[in-house]
């Protein structure tokens, strides 16, 4: 069975009637690693806010075969204020929030994920530092650690690396991988960054309002061979 179902899915902001998604279906299995690409403005965060019920989807169904505690949402990199006086443990902590239990009661189980979070993000020695100073790719992985400490089943990502350098990119989707094939997390991720999906991605969307292509990393490659590499123009 799919971990999740996009079902004809359209999503209209009902502010100036803009029709951002139309008629979009995909499935995601367990254990893959999906990227959705498309140009600027192409739907693909509303998409993925619709998926994560950031939107409302104006028609069409988006099918969850998991609870919402078993799926983590990553945004893309939010300004953190410098003085915000959370530290990075703290931050990563959160992450271990249930409903229905308040803050800032945390098991020491709670505590011992949100260290190995730290520690599989490499930011064990940041764990004392305040948020508000990391650079943006610390700040990403910090994020990343708080949505790993429930151990999700999915990770969903939107653009995590907008506006970081390219090495640090590049070490981000790697880390992504080790997450995928080492923990077994399935990931369905928004990227812009078409070198690193055609790396890693064992399935790939192409959204242009709708669905243009849906398929595995062979399809894609064959498809790109066929239209000279037109794709890599569109996307980036
Ligand atoms: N809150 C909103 N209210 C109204 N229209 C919106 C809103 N957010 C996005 N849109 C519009 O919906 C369309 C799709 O935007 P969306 O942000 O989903 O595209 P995207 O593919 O993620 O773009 P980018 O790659 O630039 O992030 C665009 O025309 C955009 O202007």
């Amino acid at each position: 069975m799919s971990i999740l179902e996009v079902r004809d899915v359209s999503i209209i902001y009902s502010d100036d009637k803009r029709v951002a998604v139309e008629h979009a279906s995909f499935k995601i299995e367990a254990g893959e690693y999906a990227c959705i690409i498309g140009s600027n403005g192409s739907g693909k965060s509303t998409l993925v806010k619709g998926i994560v019920g950031l939107v409302p989807v104006t028609s069409g169904e988006v099918i969850h075969a998991l609870s919402p505690e078993q799926y983590a949402y990553l945004s893309q990199i939010t300004e953190v204020e410098r003085d915000f006086p959370a530290t990075v443990r703290e931050v990563v902590l959160t992450g271990m929030q249930r409903s229905g239990r308040r803050f800032p009661f945390y098991t020491r189980e709670d505590r011992k994920k949100a260290a190995d979070a730290m520690e599989t993000l490499d930011i064990t020695d940041l764990a004392d530092y305040r948020i508000g100073n990391l650079s943006g790719g610390q700040k990403q992985r910090v994020l990343l650690a708080r949505a790993l400490c429930r151990e999700p089943k999915l990770l969903i990502l939107d653009e995590p690396c907008a506006g970081l350098d390219p090495a640090i990119t590049a070490e981000f989707y790697s880390l992504i991988d080790h997450i995928n094939k080492k923990q077994g997390v399935t990931i369905l991720m928004v990227s812009h960054d078409l070198d690193q999906v055609e790396q890693y991605a064992s399935h790939i969307i192409m959204m242009n309002q709708t669905v243009e292509f849906d398929g595995d990393h062979e399809a894609w490659c064959r498809k790109c061979a066929q239209e000279g590499g037109h794709y890599h123009d569109t996307v980036n």
